[in-house]
């Protein structure tokens, strides 16, 4: 990999172009250096994993494999120890083993993590008791105290997120294949789990069941070595394009553009214009691309992002992650997935069951209803079923910690419960008990 000033293709094409919520840095100098020293960092990742998620995607796309996609809404740089990346890493892993078994389906396992510090938000500015602020944008930008100081934008922050995202990685990385992912420890992620949780004692059965299946293959002299660790990707909203394309570097071997501060980068509903400059940015480099697409979405808006992001149609590229609402994905999807079908084009169609189903509650929490979820997921199955495509995957807000964020689930919050560890940074996520019975759902569903 080479820095990407050496490179004959540019990534600073996106400059020319209207870039929305970017911060308005005081002082652009300063912003010039921090990009600059970024620039003279190692990379993340490295371009032959982002091609090898590419090719797990492609499967994802042709009706193979589910990918599971998940993490926080937004990252934090004072919640990065060891036993927040444990919970998070060991609730992905346990939905994946309920994914795998339940619904017999190989799962691609991408975090949203070591990288998700950027936020866009509805309003530039935030009011309480009369005063205005600008909003909270992330840790990679501001910082969340509702104070003058705290607000203003600092690029110092950038080189936080990267140090920050290095030792998460370095961790996850650890995690994936130094022994804790090791399926023969399919038990022990759910040792500290509340043991009379509905959700806890199912997965108990399950990995009961998993335990068995094991036994019996090693009896039949079969083990093969992928039990003992897992492919696990990091990816983010690629926001902050002074960042981004700081991390772009050109890959030695074939001399093409990589955004390596992540696997895989996505591109919000807020930031998917065709003419902006987050477009142009990921037309440029190589990573899969996952693209937010909302309500108001036409199949045109869809066909044009095709063409844009995936002129070749290279198989794994592409990921339209939709974000309806419960309400109206039933209605919305239909057309979306039967022009882009009949295009001939093959995308990778994943849910995303929390952008769209978010309200506050009287208590001024900003919440999401577990029931709304489920039944965003279920209208997305149902859809690709009537359509005959495939239901590729979900994206989700989780948490491992158990929060009290969302309502509903098996092990029921409720809406005079959110105050008690209502923790996030931004949006709520569900708690693990409630990632774990999305799981089993998504797996009844994917199997009928
Ligand atoms: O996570 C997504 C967005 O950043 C978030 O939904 C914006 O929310 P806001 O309406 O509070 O700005
Ligand atoms: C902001 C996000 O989503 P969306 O772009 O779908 O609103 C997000 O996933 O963090």
């Amino acid at each position: 990999m080479t820095a990407n000033a050496d490179s004959s293709i540019s990534i600073d094409t996106w400059r020319d172009l209207p870039a929305a919520q970017q911060p308005e840095y005081p002082d652009p100098a300063a912003l010039r250096a921090v990009t600059e020293e970024l620039a003279s960092y190692p990379p993340l990742v490295f371009a032959g994993e982002c091609d090898q998620l590419t090719d797990r995607i492609a499967e994802v796309a042709d009706g193979r494999a589910f990918l599971l996609q998940g993490g926080d809404c937004a990252e934090a740089f004072d919640q990065v120890g060891a036993d927040q990346i444990r919970a998070k890493l060991k609730t992905l892993l346990q939905m994946s083993a309920v994914l795998t078994y339940a619904a017999a389906v190989p799962v691609v396992k991408v975090g949203r993590i070591a990288g998700q510090y950027s936020k866009p938000r509805s309003k530039p500015t935030e009011t309480r008791d009369g005063v205005t602020l600008p909003s909270y944008r992330g840790d990679s930008v501001n910082g969340p105290e509702f104070t003058e100081e705290a607000r203003v934008p600092d690029p110092e922050r950038l080189l936080r997120m990267y140090h920050r995202s290095a030792a998460t990685l370095n961790l996850v990385r650890g995690f994936a294949t130094g022994g804790y992912a090791d399926l023969h420890q399919v038990h022990s992620w759910n040792q500290d789990f509340v043991r009379n949780s509905a959700a806890g004692q199912r997965y108990e059965a399950l990995a009961r069941e998993i335990d068995n299946a094991l036994n019996f293959m090693k009896a039949c002299r079969a083990d093969p070595a992928e039990f003992q660790s897992v492919e696990f990707y990091a990816s983010h909203e690629a926001l902050l394009l002074a960042y981004e394309s700081a991390l772009t570097r050109t890959d030695s071997r074939s001399g093409k553009l990589y955004d390596v501060s992540g696997h895989m980068v996505w591109i919000g509903e807020r930031t998917r214009q065709l003419d902006g400059a987050h477009i142009e940015f990921a037309s440029r480099v190589e990573n899969p691309i996952g693209v937010k697409l909302g309500p108001t979405t036409t199949p045109e808006d869809a066909l044009a992002l095709i063409d844009r992001l995936d002129p070749d149609r290279r198989p794994g590229r592409l990921t339209f992650i939709t974000r309806m609402g419960a309400d109206k994905i039933r209605d919305r999807l239909p057309t979306l997935v039967e022009k882009v079908t009949a295009s001939g084009a093959r995308v990778a169609w994943v849910c995303d069951p929390m952008h769209g189903n978010t309200f506050e509650a009287a208590s001024g929490h900003k919440t999401r209803r577990f029931d709304d979820v489920l039944d965003e997921v279920k209208g997305f199955f149902e859809v690709h079923k009537g359509l005959g495509t495939h239901p590729g995957g979900i994206h989700v807000e989780l948490t491992g910690d158990d929060v009290t964020e969302c309502v509903g689930g098996g092990d029921e919050i409720f809406v005079d419960d959110l105050h008690q560890r209502y923790e996030t940074a931004c949006d709520p996520r569900l708690n693990r008990s409630q990632s774990l019975d999305l799981a089993f759902l998504v797996a009844e569903m994917y199997r009928s």
